[in-house]
């Protein structure tokens, strides 16, 4: 069976989860802190960073977009729910809105690694300039949600999955962040979303690090 490494947390590794739920494809979930040291992640991802998607040979691919472009590539749509449409210029659409959101991830974990230091050690630039690009991303994405159900076409695809899990990781690490405020029509297209069941049972929670991680 495949195995998965995950974390409760993290926004990346929800995607995947989402999208092996949407393809009714069964995995063991392998749920670590990627920050602790007792990590098995480096094991099968010279980059040492969690999700990883692992087969029964030992074999693995990591990198989220690229993980959803393996199961996409590797479980046709003729047997597995797609998460991409048919149109080459929807599916364009649909891996930018995702780089989008991976690019406000990258910039929010960032700032969470950022706000472990002391705070002598922190830098107040730095932290604007990562909230500048969450800033963007939002508005970006609310742009491209409108009013909409789905961000592509008229089912769930990899771009709301890839919505949705940025908009459910901001909720968990930064609930002061006020997206719902300034976007009711996006905080209505993801709650929408947050209806399903892969959505329900991937809803990100906090862990507990014990490692120094800065
Ligand atoms: N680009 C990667 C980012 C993955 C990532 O940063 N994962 C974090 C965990 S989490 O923030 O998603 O919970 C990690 O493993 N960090 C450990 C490290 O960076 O060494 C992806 O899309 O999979």
């Amino acid at each position: 069976m495949l195995k998965l490494i995950s974390a409760t947390p993290s926004p990346y590794a929800r995607k995947v989860r989402i999208t092996l739920a949407e393809k009714n494809i069964p995995f063991e979930l392998q749920t670590e802190v990627p920050w602790d040291s007792a990590t098995q992640k480096p094991r099968y991802n010279p980059l040492e960073k969690l999700p990883v998607l692992i087969f029964p040979d030992g074999k693995s691919v990591y990198e989220s977009h690229y993980i959803l472009e393996y199961l996409e590539a590797k479980y046709p749509s003729s047997d597995y729910t797609p998460m991409l449409p048919d149109d080459v210029d929807g599916r364009l659409f649909a891996r930018q809105v995702e780089v989008v959101a991976d690019g406000m991830c990258d910039a929010l974990v960032l700032l969470f690694v950022e706000k472990q230091r002391e705070a002598g050690k922190q830098s107040p630039e730095w932290q604007a300039r990562q909230m500048r690009k969450v800033d963007g991303g939002m508005r970006a994405m609310a742009e491209w949600a409108g009013t909409k159900e789905y961000m592509v076409g008229d089912r769930l695809g990899l771009a709301d999955v890839a919505t949705g899990s940025v908009c459910g990781y901001i909720d968990v690490r930064f609930p002061e962040y006020p997206w719902r405020e300034r976007h009711p029509d996006l905080a209505k297209y993801v709650d929408g979303l947050a209806q399903r069941q892969s959505f329900r049972d991937t809803v990100p929670v906090g862990q507990k690090i014990n490692d120094r991680i800065v």
